[in-house]
């Protein structure tokens, strides 16, 4: 008997496209979202809403003319970010949200955020506007070691500001602990991406018996218990918890080198891996709440009105495990066991 799942088409609630010849080569794969929301670390980083809305351009002319995927821009927050330029680009309908980098947590984040204090303003605006507040969610503090920064920036930055800004509605982006799904959970005003990979590795599998560079991402995948505890979470029902890839291609040389950057890039074969992963936890009811529902929800969008079908066969999907990006290459995220369930679009 086949087994087959219709879902409302899904959205992608944090993901990198990049620029140039890069996202030329990997726009199209997330062709089966129906929206995504995209990040602004690009080099130089997306600040001002006339870039945003120049990049939203770019991306539009690199996606086939069949591909509906709608790209929801973001602002990247740095210190000197003018509230009255967040505000008229979020009321023109350019941006959906703003991202926080603590600077220097992650890829291109020299430009984010160091003196808490300094936005304070532009997150008041932002409260009052209701634009959502997205966080890397990491201390920088090099004395914090790396598998507990999420951990301490919920207790030295997250609270904090959400306690000194009522009403500011922020995403945890890509929790990876029990920590983050424990305050997401008791919490209102507040959501959080998980993103594919995070639900499939931990840390042995970065380390244990050589080291894979295709693993590495930031936060980094941390210990089992803790990818269970967003298993249970990703499946909960809880709407607080969607999908967010963080599919973030990097060339494969920046990656397989003495200091490789973080990154996965998972939008190829996300949805075969998240219905087995679903599957798995005996869910798989729950994956359009994950994946199509709670996010727009949180969002305050409608979900998408047409739908995909994912559908499993006895043979594995076909997948590349490499694409090409200009002269570079790309590796695909490999998770370790065949993928069943292929994505047949439209349904
Ligand atoms: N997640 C990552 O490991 N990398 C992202 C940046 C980010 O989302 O932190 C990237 O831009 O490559
Ligand atoms: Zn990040
Ligand atoms: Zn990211």
């Amino acid at each position: 008997m086949t087994q087959s799942v219709t879902l409302r088409r899904p959205d992608d609630w944090h993901l990198h496209l990049r620029d140039g010849a890069m996202l030329q080569a990997v726009a199209s794969f997330s062709r089966h979202f129906g929206r995504a929301i995209i990040m602004p670390n690009l080099m130089p980083p997306v600040v001002t809403g006339a870039q945003a809305a120049a990049y939203r351009d770019r991306i539009r002319a690199a996606l086939p003319a069949e591909v509906t995927l709608r790209p929801l821009m973001t602002l990247y927050l740095t210190e000197t970010t003018d509230p009255a330029d967040v505000l008229a680009a979020h009321a023109q309908g350019i941006i959906s949200a703003v991202k926080l980098y603590p600077a220097g947590a992650t890829t291109n984040s020299a430009s984010g955020v160091r003196d808490f204090d300094k936005v304070r303003p532009v997150l008041e605006a932002m409260a009052q506007a209701g634009i959502p507040l997205c966080f890397h969610g990491e201390v920088t503090d090099p004395s914090v070691d790396i598998f507990d920064r999420e951990a301490v920036f919920i207790d030295r930055v997250l609270e904090p500001i959400r306690r000194a800004t009522p009403g500011l509605r922020v995403v945890m982006e890509h929790i990876t602990t029990s920590d983050g799904v424990d305050y997401v959970s008791g919490n209102d005003d507040i959501g959080a991406t998980i993103t594919t990979h995070h639900l499939v590795i931990n840390r042995n599998h970065i380390l244990a018996g050589g080291i894979r560079p295709h693993y590495y991402c930031l936060p980094v995948a941390k210990r089992e218990t803790h990818r269970l505890a967003l298993r249970k979470a990703a499946t909960s029902g809880d709407v607080r918890f969607f999908l967010g890839t963080d599919s973030a291609p990097h060339p494969d040389s920046a990656k397989e080198s003495a200091c490789g950057c973080a990154g996965c890039f998972t939008a190829p074969n996300t949805m075969s891996i998240l219905a087995q992963v679903f599957e798995e936890e005996g869910a798989i009811d729950r994956l359009e709440g994950f994946t199509s529902l709670n996010g727009a929800a949180f969002y305050h969008m409608p979900p998408n009105e047409d739908r995909i079908r994912l559908i499993k066969h006895d043979t594995p999907a076909d997948y590349p495990t490499h694409i090409a990006a200009g002269d570079e290459t790309v590796t695909v995220f490999d998770p370790g066991f065949p993928l069943y369930w292929h994505l047949e679009d439209p349904a």
